[in-house]
């Protein structure tokens, strides 16, 4: 069954999970005014599988029957640049949908449990196949609890002086596991229904408790989900935020049992770390989605503020440059996405996963370029996007007339058009909220660190290096042409080789 945006929220009624938002309990999370963006982030990826326009990207065939694009683990280079394209669309209208972690996810732990079991002969990839059919089946959202608390970063899980740092085993029962321990940053945490659990890093074998993958229901006992509001509830300011924005959240799991049919890895070193990466090049592509969609909010809002300006890019060209600098970052990134799709790599499980050195340098320009995109969408709008009077001064008869009269910019744009694009513009570039797009951009799916060893632990310098050795060895150089060095001589053109320097010379 599809659900609906409001079929999701009204499923969330059925959990009562343990959260906290700014100190306090929150009694139901469906009505909290402070998750709202939160929950209607989401509920787009819900509401667009049933929108004609959108349902071939949004959905997709898998076990026989249709699933929503989000819960869909891919089967071929077109999946993957379906996902790509339906990250970018529903976060061209939400900011941040959330559940695109979800797919990324699941695919990683398709992956993994194949391999776990071919190595160790468990029957985690049937545990796993069974799970994703219920996920599928009820349309869930699942949030990603994967960034441990990590504690002193330059110490291993083993050696630090608090082990719930680290989310670990604590226990194994005839009917499961017992795990405690912190996920330190989890997307969306109070409006999940379930958390998949994996480790951050690889591991060592003295680690090996931490090497823990499994499923936990939101409501578990022992979870515990201390979480900030969503987006800028409630601020009139915030034009897209007070609509949409995402709560991040601390998970804390005290000693939560989870039944053997919901644990996918325990202590399986090597294949939790695969986990890791695998998950980390899926949900890099699906990072690049995402940051293009805020990419076409900061273009489509830069163009609305210039023109608000009475400025034609057409005619002033340094606005035109700025504007398709914009456009040049943000279809750089994209592109790799696109590339990371079509030379999509088979895996033994049955799935592909998005080729790792284009998912990991389009997330490495966008993390690092995020910040150009920001000076950019500054540099077009003007100071304005940080000057103008709160939206209570709109209403301020003493003041609000003679602020419309020369606030204005082109004369055929109402002074109040201006200002709701200016503050659309100091929403997405400025705000709280803005600083937590230009972070999620910079360390979400990893720290650039992250994606600069992957791409070096994948790019083929080797074979880089042996191009040019035989180039060199052949003498290709000279004239383009392949040219053959004669025994005797010292180069192509058949000069002798020189004799040795004799002594006499040499004093
Ligand atoms: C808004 C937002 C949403 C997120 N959502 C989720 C989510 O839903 N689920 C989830 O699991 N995670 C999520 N993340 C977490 C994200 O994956 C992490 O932020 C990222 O992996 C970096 O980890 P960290 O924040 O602990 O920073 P740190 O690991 O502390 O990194 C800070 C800096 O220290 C460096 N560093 C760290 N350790 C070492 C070391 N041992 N040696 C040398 N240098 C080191 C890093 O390279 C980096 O430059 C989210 C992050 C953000 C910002």
């Amino acid at each position: 069954m599809l659900m609906t945006a409001e079929d999701y929220r009204e499923s969330l009624r059925s959990l009562s999970p343990r959260v906290f938002v700014n100190g306090e309990r929150v009694e139901c999370v469906a009505d909290d005014p402070r998750l709202a963006p939160g929950i209607n982030g989401v509920g787009v990826t819900y509401d667009f599988a049933h929108e004609p326009a959108h349902r071939r990207l949004m959905t997709a065939r898998q076990g026989g029957r249709t699933v929503n694009r989000m819960l869909h683990v891919d089967e071929t280079c077109a999946d993957l640049l379906d996902k790509l394209e339906a990250v970018r669309l529903v976060c061209k209208v939400s900011g941040c949908a959330q559940r695109y972690l979800s797919h990324d996810a699941l695919a990683g732990f398709h992956m993994a449990t194949h391999r776990a079991d071919a190595v160790h002969g468990t029957d985690y990839h049937a545990r796993f196949l069974a799970y994703l059919e219920e996920v599928q089946r009820r349309d869930l959202t699942l949030g990603v609890a994967m960034t441990d608390a990590k504690g002193d970063r330059s110490k291993r899980p083993a050696d630090q002086p608090n082990p719930d740092t680290y989310v670990h085993v604590t226990e194994r029962r005839d009917g499961g596991i017992v795990i405690r321990g912190t996920k330190a940053i989890v997307t969306g945490a109070p409006y999940m229904h379930e958390f998949l659990v994996m480790p951050c890093r690889t591991h060592r074998p003295e680690d090996a408790a931490c090497a823990v993958a499994c499923a936990v229901p939101v409501d578990a006992e022992g979870v515990t989900i201390v979480a900030k509001p969503a987006g800028r509830p409630g601020e009139a300011a915030a034009k897209f935020s007070a609509r949409y924005g995402q709560s991040v959240g601390v998970v804390i799991f005290d000693d939560v049992f989870v039944p053997h049919e919901r644990v996918f890895l325990d202590g399986e070193v090597e294949e939790a770390g695969h986990l890791t990466t695998s998950y980390a090049t899926h949900h890099r592509q699906s990072c690049i989605g995402a940051r293009a969609g805020f990419g076409d909010l900061l273009i489509g809002a830069g163009a609305m503020m210039s023109e608000a300006n009475g400025l034609d890019p057409e005619r002033h060209g340094h606005i035109r440059d700025a504007m398709v600098d914009l456009i040049t970052i943000t279809e750089s990134f994209f592109a790799c996405g696109v590339a990371a799709s079509v030379y999509g790599v088979a895996s033994e499980s049955g799935t592909v996963m998005p080729e790792p050195v284009f998912a990991n340098v389009g997330k490495l320009l966008l993390a690092t370029r995020i910040y150009d995109m920001h000076r950019l969408a500054h540099y077009v709008s003007g100071g304005l996007v940080v000057a103008l009077p709160g939206p209570d001064e709109d209403h301020n008869p003493q003041t609000a007339a003679s602020l419309a009269a020369v606030l204005g910019g082109r004369g055929d744009i109402p002074a109040e058009r201006r200002a709701e694009v200016a503050r659309f513009m100091e929403d997405l570039t400025v705000s709280h909220q803005a600083g937590w797009y230009s972070v999620i951009s910079l360390h979400g799916g990893g720290s650039p660190e992250a994606m600069k060893r992957e791409i070096w632990r994948n790019y083929p310098v080797g074979e880089r290096a042996d191009l040019v050795g035989q180039l060199i060895d052949r003498g290709v150089y000279d004239a383009g042409q392949r040219v053959s060095r004669q025994p005797g001589r010292c180069c192509a053109r058949g000069c002798e080789a020189p004799d040795r320097i004799a002594p006499e010379a040499a004093e």
